[in-house]
């Protein structure tokens, strides 16, 4: 049976609420999130990022932000005691393992593999779907997308910290993640390369639509994200 055979069998009214119920769940949100370490509340959340979105995390250093960004993508330490609703796409991801959850996740210092190029580093994050000779067309369309055109036998021991941090992140951007977890990707970066790759970031993520969760302690990162804003030292 169709989905429009489904709804022709019942009251358009409640279809038309289904649909729309449909299309309020899109992007990413957090009911009710309540984290807990040793028998202390540590966080409290609740927070809906819409498709191409930027969500701001702050706080004070040990308020959680990273341990937030632990429990959405699925690898909370088990030292932590938490409850709470998190919806991506409509679906509840909560019981579901860290690798199902299509998430893409970069941290402060982007880890590449040193035994692969470059451009092997970036084939390793191409979604399944791309085949053959078209992945490597991607590949190297995103190398040029950001400006190291000529870096695909290059061994990541050789990139500078910007050139990392640039291939770590249109590795996970590859992935084609239904949600990205930024925390603080951009703070080792001079000022000039932060701003860049924040823009590059942020437009790629709106391009496709991706909700984003981004722990920065800069206010220009806040300002540029232009999204809520959770400050979990308030
Ligand atoms: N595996 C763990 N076991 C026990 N306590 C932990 C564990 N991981 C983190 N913590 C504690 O949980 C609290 C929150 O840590 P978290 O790393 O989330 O803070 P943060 O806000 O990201 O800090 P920063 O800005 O310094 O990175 C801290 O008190 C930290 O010591």
């Amino acid at each position: 049976m169709t989905q429009s055979e489904t709804f022709d069998m019942i009251d358009p009214s409640i279809a038309t609420e289904m649909v729309q119920d449909k299309l309020v769940a899109s992007g990413l949100q957090l009911s009710q999130i309540d984290i807990a370490l040793d028998g202390k509340s540590l966080l409290s959340v609740s927070l809906d990022v819409k498709p191409g979105q930027i969500a701001t995390i702050m706080g004070p250093s040990g308020s959680g932000k990273s341990t937030l960004l632990a429990y959405i993508g699925g690898f909370l330490a088990s030292e932590f005691k938490a409850s709470g609703k998190v919806m991506l796409n409509g679906c509840d991801i909560c019981a579901l393992p860290a690798h199902e959850r299509k998430i893409g996740i970069l941290f402060q210092d982007p880890l590449l593999f040193p035994h692969l190029s470059v451009g092997q580093n970036l084939l390793f994050g191409l979604a399944k779907d791309a085949r053959g000779s078209e992945r490597k067309e991607r590949v190297c369309a995103t190398l040029k997308d950001i400006n190291l055109a000529d870096f695909y036998d290059r061994d990541p021991a050789t990139l500078s910290g910007g050139q990392k941090a640039r291939v770590a992140l249109a590795r996970v951007l590859l992935s084609q993640p239904q949600a990205l977890l930024l925390d603080e990707p951009f703070s080792k970066l001079d000022a000039s390369l932060r701003a860049q790759m924040r823009q590059w970031v942020f437009d790629k993520a709106k391009a496709q639509g991706v909700p984003i969760l981004l722990v920065t302690h800069d206010e220009e990162d806040a300002k540029a994200a232009a999204g809520p804003l959770i400050d979990l030292g308030r």
